[in-house]
């Protein structure tokens, strides 16, 4: 079948199976389908009701379900991470490897102009281009993340490299802010290059996945990551489309009663909102240093911990938090675990400061509203984004952390929560919140954020 014509572009969304990939492609497609472009939206059944709340469902919108072969070890029925053991997520991508009949089949009789892929499927741009389709390799993570972590100048070939290896940025990258990684960040980012049994790492997915596509999509600007953009661009030799930060509408809706009635007692952007994303966890060290931090901080606090599947979280609560924390902050604290409402809470008036994990979605979140941001990153991506934001935005601080194992007291909590919540008139309070007015006056631009899209829909018709 012939494709129709480049002014009915169609494109097929292939998100990992994972929230943190899923939203931001759903962001995207919204984005897409809103100017015209067919979108097919794959994802594994149990994921569609979520998907569906937030995937504008219009005409020339369609969520098509595919299905997870088996793989041993793997549980059945199981279609995102959320719902996994972290042994269980490595396995998911080995299940991921075992659908190219199955893509294959599916891309044949859709003949989309671009299929959108995620980090995990390296292998769909050559099954694509044997169809005479183009893919789209759209990284949900900051041009920092990629710049830093995945260019082809990181490439250790069959060795592995070491944490000094990656506590410096790669061989030509930028001058900026950003100068090294602390050694527990440095050690994290050897997951990357790491196989488990015997399948591709990540680095070696995104890196044959970017090196195959026809060109990069990323969820970011010139604006707030110029420099990482260009030497990405420059490392990688092809297009990279920039779809903004994909600022999420103003959310609908109001605000749970039991949410909403305990804010309304506390003063106009007093509240210290404390959330790590959807898929970001503790250890116990890390919950009892930061209760006694925002504790001793005499603020308001809504404190949001999510567990790993297969822990009952209220066991957690229970065994992790300090011994009478929850009787001596009852007037002014909650402790919740589970999914909270957060694009609503962020924009509550009592709300005046995010101490989050620094997934970037939540950052352009915490950055659209009038909350002081404290960066608290816990895995992989979010101490880059983190860095960008607390230094070359100047919008946020990192609390403090030991450079060995990233050990942060309650003192090094309570003490970034002041500086942005206390020392008002001082430094680096002042300038931190002209920077934070100044990026969410520019997030909040329609115009400008609107020229994302069309800007990538016209680089995309000049490709199909
Ligand atoms: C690529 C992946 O993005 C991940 O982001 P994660 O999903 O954790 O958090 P966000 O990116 O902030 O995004 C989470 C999204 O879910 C929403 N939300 C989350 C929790 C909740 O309780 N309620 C909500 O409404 C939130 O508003 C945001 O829109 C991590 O950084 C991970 O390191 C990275 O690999």
């Amino acid at each position: 079948m012939g494709k129709q014509s480049a002014d009915e572009l169609h494109v097929l969304m292939f998100p990992y199976f994972a929230f943190g990939h899923i939203s931001p492609f759903v962001q995207l497609s919204n984005r897409l389908s809103l100017h015209g472009l067919r979108v097919s939206f794959l994802s594994a059944p149990g994921n569609i009701p979520r998907i569906k709340s937030s995937l504008l469902l219009t005409p020339n919108v369609e969520i098509i379900p595919i299905s997870l072969p088996p793989v041993e070890g793997l549980p059945p029925g199981l279609d995102s991470t959320s719902e996994m053991t972290p042994h269980m997520a490595e396995l998911l991508k080995k299940s991921v490897d075992l659908m190219q009949p199955q893509i294959k089949t599916l891309l044949s009789q859709l003949n989309p102009h671009f299929v959108f892929i995620d980090f995990a499927q390296y292998w769909l741009p050559k099954l694509a281009s044997e169809l005479g389709i183009k893919t789209v390799f759209f990284s949900v993570f900051s041009a920092i993340s990629g710049a830093f972590l995945t260019v082809p100048a990181r490439d250790p070939g069959d060795k592995m490299p070491t944490v000094e290896d990656l506590s410096k940025p790669p061989i030509g990258f930028p001058l900026t802010s950003v100068t090294y990684a602390q050694t527990f960040q440095a050690r994290d980012f050897l997951y990357l290059f790491k196989s488990f049994d015997g399948n591709p790492g990540a680095y070696h997915r995104v890196s044959e996945g970017m090196s195959g596509c026809t060109a990069l999509a990323v969820k970011t600007c010139h604006e707030m990551e110029g420099p990482y953009v260009d030497f990405m661009k420059t490392e990688h030799q092809k297009p990279i489309l920039l779809t903004g930060p994909l600022v999420p509408e103003p959310p609908t809706g109001e605000l749970e009663e039991k949410w909403a009635q305990w804010l309304s007692k506390f003063p106009s952007g007093s509240v210290i909102f404390c959330s790590f994303g959807s898929e970001t966890f503790l250890d116990d060290s890390q919950i009892e240093e930061l209760a006694l931090g925002l504790e001793l901080t005499g603020l308001p606090f809504i404190l949001v911990l999510k567990f790993p599947a297969g822990v009952d979280p209220q066991t957690e609560l229970n065994r992790t938090l300090p011994k009478g924390f929850l009787e001596r902050v009852k007037d002014r604290g909650i402790v919740h675990s589970g999914w909270v409402p957060q694009l609503l809470i962020l924009a509550n008036s009592s709300v005046g400061c995010y101490l989050c994990h620094s997934g970037f979605s939540s950052l352009i979140e915490g950055l659209v509203n009038d909350c002081q941001l404290v960066l608290l990153p816990l895995k992989g991506d979010q101490y880059l984004n983190s860095k960008v934001f607390a230094g070359d935005l100047n919008v946020g601080v990192e609390v403090k952390r030991r450079d060995e194992d990233g050990y942060f007291g309650k003192d090094d909590i309570n003490e970034a929560v002041r500086k942005v919540m206390m020392e008002i008139e001082k430094e680096p309070c002042k300038s931190i919140r002209s920077s934070h007015k100044k990026w969410k006056e520019f997030l909040l631009n329609k115009e400008i954020q609107n020229k994302f899209i069309t800007d990538m829909i016209k680089e995309l018709k000049a490709l199909a």
